[in-house]
């Protein structure tokens, strides 16, 4: 295993998110069913690891969580079919993608981008590498999340609408993705809103659970 896998924070390749992937999401939000796969980017400077803090960004008044299953690319893809994703998968993650939501809904009604909602700094907390063998089958894997010791989020990831295979490979016949490259699976439902002091702890399954505090 490559250790720019391991260490793929530092290595520091695209971010690219899946919006819409779980019907009760897209849901709670308002949102239509997704007919294809939609993805967004977020800067690898919203990168942070255990040990940091999450940051209210400046002006923000509603900042939500949203806990994801996340793959790191292992081998360069340019349209790869769904049978021989697999192969190009190096492992997997944990990943909150954290929102601004009130201003990703004013860029929506101004038809303007996400970035600044989805890509502030501190809006993409991980975990630790997690090798692809502790993941045998990506699309069974529990996703929760709680908020001072609450449960918002309790999904799993086969409520996926478009299943990592299928976005792997549908990303790769637009988009060519590199080893280190990372992708946001999506959330399920249960988003909501954190303040100041308070502590996001969520993982997936046992296998992996990270723990992040509000500043
Ligand atoms: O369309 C919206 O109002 C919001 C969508 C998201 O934030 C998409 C995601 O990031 C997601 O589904 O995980
Ligand atoms: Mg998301």
């Amino acid at each position: 295993m490559s250790s720019k896998l391991q260490n793929f924070v530092k290595f520091g390749r695209t971010i690219i998110c899946v919006g819409r992937n779980y019907r009760a999401h897209a849901s709670e939000l308002g949102n239509p069913i997704p007919s294809e796969p939609f993805v967004f980017l977020k800067p690898v400077s919203s990168y942070i690891t255990q040990g940091q803090d999450i940051k209210l960004p400046l002006g923000a008044s509603e900042i939500h969580h949203e806990v994801e299953l996340g793959v790191v690319i292992g081998s360069r893809c340019s349209s790869v079919t769904e049978s021989n994703i697999p192969d190009h998968i190096g492992g997997y993650f944990l990943a909150l993608d954290m929102t601004d939501r009130n201003r990703q809904k004013s860029a929506q009604t101004k038809g303007l981008p996400w970035t600044v909602a989805k890509g502030f700094d501190t809006a993409c907390p991980v975990s630790d590498f997690v090798p692809k063998d502790r993941i045998p089958d990506p699309q069974n894997v529990d996703l929760w999340l709680k908020v001072n010791g609450n449960l918002r989020q309790s999904g799993n990831t086969k409520l996926m609408i478009f299943p990592v295979k299928k976005l792997i490979s549908w990303i790769s016949e637009r988009i060519t993705l590199e080893e280190g490259d990372v992708i946001l699976t999506g959330t399920p439902e249960g988003v909501g809103p954190v303040r100041s002091g308070d502590i996001i702890e969520c993982g997936l399954g046992d296998i992996t659970k990270m723990k992040y505090s509000i500043k």
